[in-house]
C-alpha cells in the first residue's frame, strides 16, 4: 500500500479560511483528527473522498503514493469510508451487502466463499442470507467494516466510527478495526471527539483549531 499524502490542503468557506493540513499517513498508520464541533473535520474527509460541497473553496492535493486522487471522481478514488452509522443496504441480504463493492473477478462460487470467510472472521458464520434488519448494532458495525475491506480500498476514512456503540462493544470494535487497518497496511484518517479512540489507534493526533 502507498502512503496517503495530504499536500498543503487549505479549505475556506465563504472566503474565510476554515482549515489547513499538510501531512503524510504511512500504510497501516491511523492519524486521528480532533477539534471542536464545526472546525471542519467532516469537511476534510469529504475533500479527501471527493464529495466536498461546492459551498467550500479548497486547494491542495490528496495523493496515494504518486497517484493524485484530487484529479479523480469519488468512485475512482478507492477510499473506504466508515461512519458513525453502519448503513447497510436494507434490500440486500447480509451476504449481498458484503459482496456489493467486491471486484467481480473470480467465479460466483469464489465470491460466495470470500463472503463466507469474511463472515467467519467476524463471528457471523452462516449469516449470509440474513436480512440486515435482524442484526444487532454490533453485528451491523462488523458487517459494515468487512464490506469496506472487501471493496479493496487503498486508504480508510473513519468519522466517529465508534460513537454509537455501547462501551463494551466499542472496545471490541476498536480492536477489530485498528487490527484490520494494520494487517491490510491501509493508511487511515479518523475523526473523533473521543480521546480513547485516539489512544486505541496509537498513531499521531492532530488538533484542528478554530
Ligand atoms: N454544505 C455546506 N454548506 C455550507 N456550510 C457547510 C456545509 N457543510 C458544513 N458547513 C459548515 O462548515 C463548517 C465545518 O463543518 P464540519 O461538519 O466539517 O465540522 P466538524 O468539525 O466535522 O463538526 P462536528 O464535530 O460537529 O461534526 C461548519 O461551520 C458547518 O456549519
Amino acid at each position: 500500500m502507498d502512503p496517503l499524502i495530504l499536500d498543503d490542503i487549505r479549505i475556506a468557506l465563504d472566503g474565510a479560511p476554515l482549515l489547513g493540513i499538510d501531512t503524510v499517513i504511512a500504510p497501516g498508520d491511523v492519524l486521528t483528527v480532533m477539534g471542536p464541533s464545526g472546525v471542519g473535520k467532516s469537511t476534510l474527509l469529504a475533500y479527501i473522498a471527493g464529495f466536498l460541497s461546492p459551498a467550500f473553496q479548497a486547494r491542495g492535493r490528496v495523493l496515494l503514493g504518486s497517484r493524485e486522487l484530487t484529479r479523480l471522481p469519488a468512485e475512482a478514488r478507492r477510499v473506504g469510508l466508515l461512519f458513525q452509522d453502519p448503513l447497510l443496504f436494507p434490500h440486500l441480504s447480509v451476504g449481498g451487502n458484503l459482496a456489493f463493492g467486491m471486484a467481480a473477478s473470480g467465479s460466483r462460487r469464489q465470491r460466495r466463499q470470500r463472503v463466507a470467510a469474511a463472515l467467519a472472521e467476524i463471528g457471523l458464520e452462516g449469516f449470509a442470507d440474513r436480512d440486515p434488519a435482524t442484526l444487532s448494532g454490533g453485528q451491523r458495525s462488523r458487517v459494515a467494516l468487512m464490506r469496506v475491506l472487501l471493496s479493496s480500498p487503498r486508504a480508510m476514512l473513519l468519522d466517529e466510527p465508534f460513537s454509537k456503540l455501547d462501551a463494551a462493544l466499542r472496545g471490541e470494535m476498536r480492536q477489530l478495526v485498528f487490527q484490520r487497518i494494520r494487517q491490510e497496511g491501509l493508511p487511515a484518517l479518523m475523526v473523533t471527539h473521543d480521546a480513547a479512540d485516539a489512544e486505541a489507534a496509537g498513531g499521531a493526533v492532530i488538533e484542528l483549531e478554530p
